[in-house]
């Protein structure tokens, strides 16, 4: 590591030490960057490392609310400002009961460098709670929600902060945070997006980070004569992200072998065709059940408790789109030697960094997730653009528009890494790419 990334970060260790999801985001993007911060000294001279993993403001805030039993219920509400040298702060609500400041100050970290590559005029950030939507009536959800929004509405606004969804955060919460907003400022804003298509929403934004991940994958993939035709692929998770990246990869031709839950794991040796996804968004969508219903309905389906896919079956590509650190070392290992080529990240962070190293090592290609999930945030700003000049493209002009950004920012983090010497390194590619936007906008601004 350059030795200013590396001071950085033992100052940050010091003061931040017990966050730890937030260091391993910073150590991962600081370690890329060493030839770009050798070459080009005003970076240390500007101090942009130190500004850079400092968020510009994080809220933290009480959220009560009245459960079905009319008991009070109180949960802890954050939103991390993390950078807006390029645009609004922009990035997703999780609701998760593992939510905490360093949970949050990773996702904003990550998102500041993924909204760059986006090319997009958006600064990141990221928020959410502690609260737990599984077993909720949706009286209670609403309740939250409008509870959240009753503090969060004075910290946001279509040019200032326009927060989306995250885990546990989908149509029905956006709805619900959207009208709160609506009733308590009296104005039809664009101040969230993923919002649904009756109320100022963008076709394909349901779709987009999973479509998104797939169309970086295809792009990583040519790289070396290949597509996603006839390839095995193992998908974790059965959320947003998992199902349009399932669909999206059936699509081209592949077999997803996969799909899993906090709960566990279910391997399909035949494949997850569009009606087996139907059944699988219909449960996760509408029911929200577990997954492990999935084998009791489809024969030749098999159910692994507590388990992630990674070491369940063989596959040619891995795309991981549940959580953070859901992929280790051994799972890599045992990836590798299953014979997977290709790992794209779907989720954020959700390779820990010694797998990482192995991948990077073993020749694998390798997206990190702030370059392969892109298309998510990337089609909030379409929404934002189709808010802003009241109108609304069809599906066809938004997903084109959406393979257009991904195939960009494959070549724009795959040149960076060219540029620094590593043409095959993504992770290098996409954190420079990322970051030099943001910190020469920072430069350009002033202290
Ligand atoms: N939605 C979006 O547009 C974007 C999302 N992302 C990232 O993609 C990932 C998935 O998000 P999304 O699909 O939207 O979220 P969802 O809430 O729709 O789905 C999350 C999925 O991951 C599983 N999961 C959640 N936490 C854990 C855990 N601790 N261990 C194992 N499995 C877990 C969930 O299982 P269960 O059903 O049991 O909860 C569920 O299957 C996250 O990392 C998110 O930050 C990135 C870019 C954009
Ligand atoms: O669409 C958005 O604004 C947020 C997407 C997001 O949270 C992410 O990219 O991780």
């Amino acid at each position: 590591m350059n030795s200013y990334a590396q001071r950085v970060l033992e100052n940050l260790q010091q003061t931040n030490g017990n966050e730890k999801e937030f260091i391993q985001s910073v150590t991962e993007v600081l370690a890329s960057l060493g030839k770009l911060l050798d070459a080009q000294p005003k970076y240390e001279k500007n101090k942009i490392l130190e500004r850079m993993v400092v968020p510009e403001r994080a809220i933290v805030f009480q959220i009560p609310w009245v459960d079905d039993k009319g008991e009070i219920q109180v949960n802890t509400g954050y939103r991390v400002q993390f950078n807006s040298a390029i645009g609004p702060y922009k990035g997703g609500m999780r609701f998760h009961p593992s939510v905490n400041l360093s949970i949050l100050k990773f996702l904003g970290f990550e998102q500041v460098f993924k909204n760059s590559l986006t090319t997009l005029p958006m600064g990141g950030g990221k928020g959410g709670s502690d609260f737990n939507p599984k077993g909720k009536s949706d009286r209670e959800v609403m309740s939250f929600c409008q509870s959240l929004m009753r503090e969060l509405y004075r910290h946001i606004g279509p040019s200032t902060d326009v927060p989306a969804g995250d885990i546990g955060v989908g149509a029905r919460e956006i709805g619900y945070l959207f009208g709160q907003y609506k009733r308590i400022v009296n104005s039809y804003d664009s101040v969230l997006t993923g919002k649904g298509l009756n109320w100022g929403g963008s076709l394909i934004r349901p779709e987009a980070t999973g479509y998104g991940a797939v169309y970086f994958a295809a792009e990583m993939l040519k790289t070396r004569g290949m597509s996603f035709e006839g390839r095995k692929v193992l998908i974790s998770g059965s959320g947003n992200v998992a199902q349009y990246a399932v669909k999206k990869a059936t699509e081209l031709g592949a077999k997803v072998l996969s799909v899993s839950d906090s709960n566990g794991s279910i391997i399909d040796p035949d494949g997850i065709d569009a009606e087996k996804l139907a059944f699988i968004q219909d449960l996760k969508n509408v029911k929200r059940g577990r997954i492990k219903e999935y084998a009791a309905k489809f024969t030749g389906a098999k159910y692994y408790e507590g388990q992630r896919p990674w070491q369940l079956a063989k596959c040619d590509v891995a795309m991981p789109c549940a959580t953070q650190n859901e992929l280790d070392l051994d799972d890599a290992k045992a990836l590798v030697a299953g014979g997977c080529f290709c790992v794209c990240e779907g989720a954020n962070m959700p390779t820990t960094l010694d797998a990482t190293t192995y991948f990077l090592g073993n020749k694998v290609m390798f997206s990190p997730g702030k370059a392969s999930n892109a298309g998510g945030v990337a089609t909030s700003g379409l929404e934002m653009s189709q808010n802003a000049m009241r109108l609304s493209w069809s599906a066809k002009e938004v997903d084109e528009k959406l393979h257009g950004i991904m195939i960009n920012i494959h070549n724009a983090a795959r040149n960076a890494a060219a540029e620094f010497g590593e043409p095959d390194n993504y992770v290098m590619g996409a954190n420079i790419a990322g970051f030099r936007k943001v910190a020469d906008a920072m430069i350009d601004l002033g202290i």
